[in-house]
């Protein structure tokens, strides 16, 4: 059996953050692992509250998990304080696993700014040279590109910069723009589409955190990094074809669907 470990905040509505990455990781058949950052109070409408946790905490669930149990690939997600980012940064250079997604995390759905916006240049810096993948929204590549982006020519040179900050492989998703949702990937030299079908549906809460835990999961299975994507893409889908209508926001995305064959 794979180990993957997620390192984000709670959600405690389950539909995005750790409890999202808990469920993608066990649905692909990995033994999932949580270090918690922040404790949010939100759910399918808003982020009502978040208390970030110490640094030493986070490093001290990192020891715990690393001195003791194989790690096959981490994900990385909502970090919102620089301090937290930079001790996690130094602990996965302490500990080298083998791939590191990073989903740079910066604006719940609805609005709440999960990164502080002071601690943008600290991901950049710190953790963008660790990643294997970086998964950028693109609200997300914007602020890390320092450009707007309005077009597919937009799109690759916004890669092309976030490559540049040191990540392996740049995947810019294309779920907040209007039309399909193709998703681009940039390993430094070549362009790779990964179309969508788009869902109308409200319900996509958690999406980026599925994507990115998907892709962790498939990387620890063994699958080279175009081949991750495009099967996190294939789950994603079909999460969102299933989303549950819970709540009265944006509800979650279904993880039983793809691999149990049905509705829970
Ligand atoms: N309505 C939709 N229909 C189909 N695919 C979608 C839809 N919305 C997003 N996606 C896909 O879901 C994945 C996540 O993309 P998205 O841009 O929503 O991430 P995100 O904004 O980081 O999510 P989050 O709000 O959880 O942080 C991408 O593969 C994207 O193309
Ligand atoms: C904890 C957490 N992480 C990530 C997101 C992004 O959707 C969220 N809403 N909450």
């Amino acid at each position: 059996m794979k180990h993957v470990l997620t390192i984000a905040g709670s959600d405690c509505s389950g539909g995005a953050g750790v409890q999202a990455d808990l469920k993608t990781m066990s649905a692909h058949r990995c033994f999932a692992m949580s270090v918690i950052t922040a404790i949010t109070a939100q759910n399918t409408q808003a982020v009502n509250d978040v208390l970030d946790i110490p640094p030493a905490m986070i490093e001290a669930q990192i020891d715990a998990i690393f001195t003791d149990i194989r790690v096959d690939a981490v994900k990385i997600g909502m970090v919102s304080v620089s301090d937290s980012i930079r001790a996690i940064a130094g602990k996965l250079r302490q500990y080298t696993p083998p791939f590191v997604v990073v989903d740079p995390v910066m604006v719940s759905k609805s609005g709440y700014d999960l990164l502080r916006p002071e601690a943008a240049s600290a991901l950049k810096e710190l953790l963008l040279p660790l990643a294997t993948i970086v998964t950028p929204n693109v609200p997300e590549a914007e602020k890390l590109a320092g450009m707007s982006i309005r077009s597919e020519d937009d799109i690759k040179e916004a890669a092309q910069r976030i490559y540049a900050l040191g990540a392996k492989q740049v995947l810019i998703k294309g779920g907040h723009s209007d039309g399909q949702p193709t998703d681009w990937l940039f390993d430094g030299q070549k362009f790779t589409a990964f179309p969508g079908k788009r869902i109308d549906t409200p319900n996509t809460h958690g999406t980026g955190c599925t994507l990115s835990s998907a892709i962790a999961s498939n990387l620890a299975l063994g699958h080279p990094v175009e081949q991750a994507v495009e099967l996190a893409k294939q789950y994603i889908q079909t999460a969102i074809e299933h989303s549950i209508p819970l709540g009265h926001g944006h509800g979650p995305v279904n993880h039983f669907y793809e691999y149990y064959g049905g509705e829970c």
